[in-house]
């Protein structure tokens, strides 16, 4: 997966270097490009604000910088894509599909990890990280011509722009590339993998400042321990998320035990 972001704050996403993301991008898994939007001013200034149509406080970045980044950024990555869809030199090149440009906004759809799998099944994804108070409208519209736009946020709130949503989808997106996960495993029973939240874990000591380990984890019964994790995982949904059981088809789980807690 090729990924690309525009920000007037690059530095904002250096910790897509570190970690997992990071050994992604250096084994090849996840080619991952940064791009500085005043990079695509023509100004001295290298400007990329200016005051409101309408009036109102704060500031709308300007159509024109996006449009040149954005149409570099899909020119580039339809090069690349190109070159993939037609198997290398001399085959005819098939027409790659539209990259889908992600705005991070509290205006977008709401990202979750449904979404994150969706995402991480597509050959290229391009990030625009507003700020101020937003992208000039129109940006959007002329971008559905190049992209499969989607407006995304992360949640009901108001971050200062679109850098820390983008940190927290791409590393949310990337764990689920082959071979970024050491383990895939370890993918199968996290929270909303299946619609509930995850179940808890320990480790030693068996017992720590008079807290035991629930007896059931040191049984050694492996029927026992994935029913118990299962009856935790609806306990904690039930408390924490009733809004994601009520999502959830209470036919997985029989009434009765459904009442247990
Ligand atoms: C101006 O760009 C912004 C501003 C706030 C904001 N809040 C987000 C969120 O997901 O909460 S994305 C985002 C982008």
């Amino acid at each position: 997966m090729r990924i690309d972001v525009v920000s007037i704050f690059p530095e904002y996403l250096a910790p897509l270097e570190l970690s997992l993301i990071g050994k992604a991008r250096q084994d090849g898994l996840l080619d991952l490009r940064v791009h500085d939007l005043r990079d695509f001013t023509t100004d001295k200034h290298r400007s990329v604000d200016d005051t409101p149509y309408g009036g109102g406080a704060g500031m709308v970045m300007k159509p024109e910088p996006w449009a040149q980044a954005l149409a570099a950024v899909a020119a580039a990555a339809s090069v690349a894509g190109a070159g993939e869809a037609a198997g290398g030199a001399g085959a005819m090149a098939a027409e790659p599909a539209k990259p889908v440009l992600i705005v991070p906004s509290p205006a977008g759809e709401r990202f979750n990890q449904a979404l994150a799998h969706e995402l991480a099944e597509e050959d290229r994804l391009v990030f625009a990280c507003g700020r101020y108070e937003g992208i000039d409208e129109r940006v959007i519209e002329w971008a559905e011509e190049h992209f499969t736009v989607r407006p995304m946020s992360l949640g009901d709130y108001v971050l200062n722009g679109g850098e820390v949503a983008v940190l927290a989808m791409v590393e949310a997106i990337g764990r689920l590339l082959p071979g970024v996960v050491g383990n895939p495993d370890s993918l199968v029973e996290e929270s909303h993998s299946d619609g509930l939240l995850e179940y808890p874990v320990y480790t030693k000591p068996a017992s720590w400042r008079d807290r035991d380990v629930p007896a059931v984890l040191l049984s050694g019964n492996h029927g026992k321990i994935a029913q118990w994790r299962r009856h935790e995982q609806y306990r904690r949904t039930a408390e924490r998320r009733p809004d994601l059981l009520e999502a959830f088809d209470a036919g997985k789980l029989p009434r009765a035990d459904r009442t247990a807690f």
